[in-house]
């Protein structure tokens, strides 16, 4: 399996978004280090799930950016995604990763070490850790598990972990200190006001 990307650009579909204006910008300036991870609302159909999985695919190919895709599993597979990522709400681990296969990427959510350890072990290869702060991006969200919760999941598991929830440029130093591969974002990019500005400080801070 080809190593990870430590910035995981996680699509912004909510009105007034542009997803691909926001991906168009930031891959000339990321693409070394970059994963896509196509995540649309609950309420989006398959269809769109997959149309823009299909964008996203175009758009990153040329650069060799590869692209995940949340919850909808057999939207990754027939796209050609490169794997996808679950948590506890979706298909359970072993079984995404039955689905998938052997050689995909497989994204596991994961808030403790108890969770973190059961997802390898049922064949996640990273993890989705938070949320590490608070963030207006999702609803319903336990609090904030810190930068001392990122590190508990760290010191459990092998595998790369990815920091999310509201992670911003100014807080990689620290998370990467405590033991993160990378960092999951939306809002970091998606509402910056210069896309291509801050995923350049976001790379400059994770390499
Ligand atoms: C990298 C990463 N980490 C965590 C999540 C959250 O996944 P999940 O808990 O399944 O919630 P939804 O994103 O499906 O609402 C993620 N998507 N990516
Ligand atoms: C989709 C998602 N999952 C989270 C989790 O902790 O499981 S936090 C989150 C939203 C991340 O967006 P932002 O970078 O704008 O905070
Ligand atoms: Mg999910």
């Amino acid at each position: 399996m080809p190593s990870l990307g430590r910035l995981h650009l996680i699509t912004d579909t909510r009105a007034g978004r542009d997803p691909l204006a926001v991906l168009r910008a930031v891959l000339p300036v990321a693409h070394t280090q970059l994963v896509v991870q196509v995540r649309v609302e609950d309420s989006a159909t398959d269809r769109q799930a997959y149309e823009l999985t299909r964008q996203v695919l175009a758009l990153g190919a040329p650069y060799g950016v590869p692209c995940l895709v949340n919850d909808r599993l057999h939207v990754a597979l027939a796209t050609g995604a490169a794997g996808g990522h679950v948590g506890a709400d979706d298909l359970p681990v072993a079984a995404a990763r039955e689905v998938l296969g052997p050689a995909a990427v497989l994204g596991a959510t994961a808030r403790e070490p108890a969770t973190a350890l059961a997802a390898v072990t049922a064949g996640a290869s990273y993890l989705g850790v938070g949320p590490c702060r608070a963030t207006a991006t999702k609803d319903g969200l336990p609090p904030p598990i810190g930068v001392a919760g990122l590190r508990a999941v760290v010191e459990a598991v092998e595998v790369p972990v990815i920091a999310i929830g509201g992670v911003t440029a100014a807080d990689v130093p620290e998370l990467r200190a405590a033991g993160a591969y990378g960092v999951a974002v939306v809002g970091a990019l998606s509402g910056a006001a210069d896309p291509a500005r801050a995923a350049a400080e976001l790379v400059r801070a994770l390499t």
